[in-house]
């Protein structure tokens, strides 16, 4: 007699356990969250479930009152956002709050210099701002923006600026993209195109995101974990969490349940 038996795979990604105060409140209570190696996992829930904290939590913006975080196999609750990232969890950040007066070209630059320059050392100055811009220019068509855009970001319309601040986080080639609300503020087509952008990341790294756009959740994420105040409450495929009872009771109620 045959048994399918399905093959266990670690998480990339544990957080075992967390919790997080605000004087009395826990934006984080006991939650527990697997992110496995190359999927979409999507964050959902309520206004004030504790999303943005979560994320906070993940990057090491915000230290765990309790629990421990574990990345590759490693315990990096300890850790900052810096060695986090040198492991290669790394969050999208707001390009405009970084690098307001730089064009695209040069933010993306800027990200690859830094965690490449011994790479570049070999060659020569003229030779190695020539390769160095070619690899900002093929990050940028690859999320749809002009290399040879000479606007500085903060003028960039928002679709772009959201475009660039994830092809930012992707120059660094992270083994775990952390997105909150990519499709916050787009519009129909922008969101179309950020979805497509999302889709092309995931061949290249696992990814977790925050998002209130059920639409693009259930069509992107091959599992989706739901949190309300604090907790995660169910995990699993869109369709199943489209099917949960108590997902549908606490957040998606009746009507998007078909
Ligand atoms: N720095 C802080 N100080 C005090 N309370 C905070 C802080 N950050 C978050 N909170 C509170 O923690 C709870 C969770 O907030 P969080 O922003 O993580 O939720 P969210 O799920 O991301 O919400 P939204 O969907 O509205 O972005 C909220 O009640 C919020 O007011």
């Amino acid at each position: 007699m045959s048994e399918t038996r399905i093959p266990a795979t670690p998480p990339l990604l544990t957080v075992a356990g967390v919790t997080r105060r605000f004087g009395a409140l826990a934006a984080a209570d006991d939650l527990n969250l697997a992110v496995l190696p190359g999927e979409i996992h999507a964050l959902i829930g309520p206004n004030g479930a504790g999303k943005t904290t979560t994320c906070a939590l993940i990057s090491g913006e915000l230290a765990a009152d309790e629990g421990r975080i574990g990345f590759d196999g490693r315990d990096v609750t300890a850790e900052g956002v810096v060695a986090r990232a040198r492991r290669g969890l790394v969050r999208a950040y707001q390009v405009v709050a970084l690098f307001p007066t730089l064009t695209a070209r040069e933010t993306i630059e800027v990200a690859l210099i830094a965690p490449t320059r011994s790479v570049w050392r070999p060659f020569a100055a003229r030779d190695r701002d020539r390769r160095l811009a070619d690899s900002a220019g093929e990050v940028l068509r690859r999320f749809g923006l002009d290399p040879d855009d000479r606007r500085p970001a903060a003028v960039l319309s928002h679709g772009e600026r959201r475009r660039l601040e994830i092809a930012l986080a992707a120059a660094r080639r992270p083994r775990l993209l952390l997105l909150d609300e990519p499709l916050a503020g787009l519009g129909p087509e922008e969101s179309a195109a950020m979805v497509e952008t999302i889709r092309t990341l995931a061949a290249d790294a696992t990814i977790l995101m925050v998002e209130h756009d059920m639409e693009a959740v259930f069509a992107l994420a091959g599992r989706v974990t739901v949190l309300v105040a604090g907790h995660a409450i169910a995990t699993g495929t869109p369709d199943a969490i489209r099917a949960d009872a108590r997902v549908i009771k606490a957040y998606l109620g009746e009507d998007d349940a078909g």
